[in-house]
């Protein structure tokens, strides 16, 4: 089928983080030809996305923005700024404008904002693709390219939600439809669970280094590295994942202290059975992903 990316003319980028950045990137590279806008409150992420070509015209006040040349909007801010975002922007946007985001929380978030912006429609969107770094300077043009994208649309406007798929099907994401309350519950167990360890693994050796007076952190081996490259993701988009799917999130934590207290007992108890079982058991389904 041939690349219209949707049918889109106009595309305003509202934060040109490490994701808008990217995305305004891939559509350069893939060919679009429409227009692309950027919005963000921090005038150097403009700057730098003015410089790298990645956008047409910077902003920040949204009062200066060309609205009659805009009929896609993307949010890719901190999730909890959506809905005073959507606030803002929705006495501008024209009757046919399509909203939607690149956020990585769905469920009632996505729900509050396609009541914020009816008559409007808002699709949800969450590309599965990124890295611990932040803002445009850090942006790839190929970051979504056969990355899987989870669209999680609420209310009947197939037309949209096609032209949507279709936007991110053209940059080349290999796309999914997903009920918004599942996707929070899934993306709790394999990316906000994670993340949340990690973070919480970082601040144990911390706390150790201070107890002991030895700075641990001078003699990482490759598994801590590893295991906590997710710990250098922006504070700010992670405050905000974890409080807006604060339940899953509670509930995943939870069932991990159950694995680490069956993992302690066992070694407390020097069940040499038991630690074997909790370790072959997980190193098989772990190697099965490879
Ligand atoms: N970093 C990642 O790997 C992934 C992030 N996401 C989602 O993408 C969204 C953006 O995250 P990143 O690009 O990583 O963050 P980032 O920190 O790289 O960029 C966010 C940008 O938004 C701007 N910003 C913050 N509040 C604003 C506001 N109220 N109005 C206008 N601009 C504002 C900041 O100045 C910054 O330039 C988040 O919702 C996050 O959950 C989704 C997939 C992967
Ligand atoms: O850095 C990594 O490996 C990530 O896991 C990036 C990431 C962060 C947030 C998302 O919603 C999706 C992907």
């Amino acid at each position: 089928m041939e690349k219209d990316f949707g049918g889109f003319k106009g595309i305003l980028i509202i934060g040109l983080g490490i994701i808008g950045g990217s995305l305004a990137l891939a559509l350069r590279k893939e060919g679009y030809k429409g227009k692309i806008y950027g919005f963000d409150l921090n005038k150097n992420r403009i700057e730098k996305a003015l410089e790298l070509k990645a956008i047409d015209e910077g902003y920040d006040f949204y009062e200066m923005i060309p609205w009659e040349n805009i009929d896609f909007v993307v949010l890719s801010t901190p999730v909890k700024t959506f809905e005073s975002i959507a606030l803002k922007i929705k006495p501008f946007l024209k009757d046919d404008t399509v909203i939607s985001d690149v956020g990585s929380v769905k469920g009632d978030l996505v729900l509050r904002l396609y009541e914020i912006l009816k008559p409007h429609v808002f699709v949800g969107v969450h590309p599965i693709a990124g890295t611990e770094k932040e803002g445009i300077e850090n942006a790839k043009y190929d970051l979504f390219k056969n990355a899987r994208l989870i669209l999680t649309p609420v209310g009947e406007d197939r037309e949209k939600i096609e032209k949507v798929e279709k936007f991110w099907k053209d940059i080349g994401s290999k796309t999914e439809i997903m009920d918004p309350h599942l996707h929070d519950f899934v993306f709790a167990s394999v990316s906000h669970l994670p993340h949340a360890i990690a973070f919480a693994l970082v601040d144990s050796l911390i706390v150790l280094s201070k107890e002991t007076g030895i700075d641990l952190f001078k003699y990482p081996g490759g598994g801590f590295k590893d295991f906590t490259r997710i710990a250098a993701s922006s504070p700010t988009v992670w405050k905000d994942i974890f409080l807006e799917n604060k339940e899953n999130v509670l509930h995943t934590i939870d069932v991990f202290e159950k694995s680490l207290e069956r993992l302690k007992e066992a070694i407390k108890k020097e069940d040499e059975k038991e630690i074997l079982n909790i370790l072959s058991e997980s190193r098989e389904k772990r190697m099965s992903l490879d």
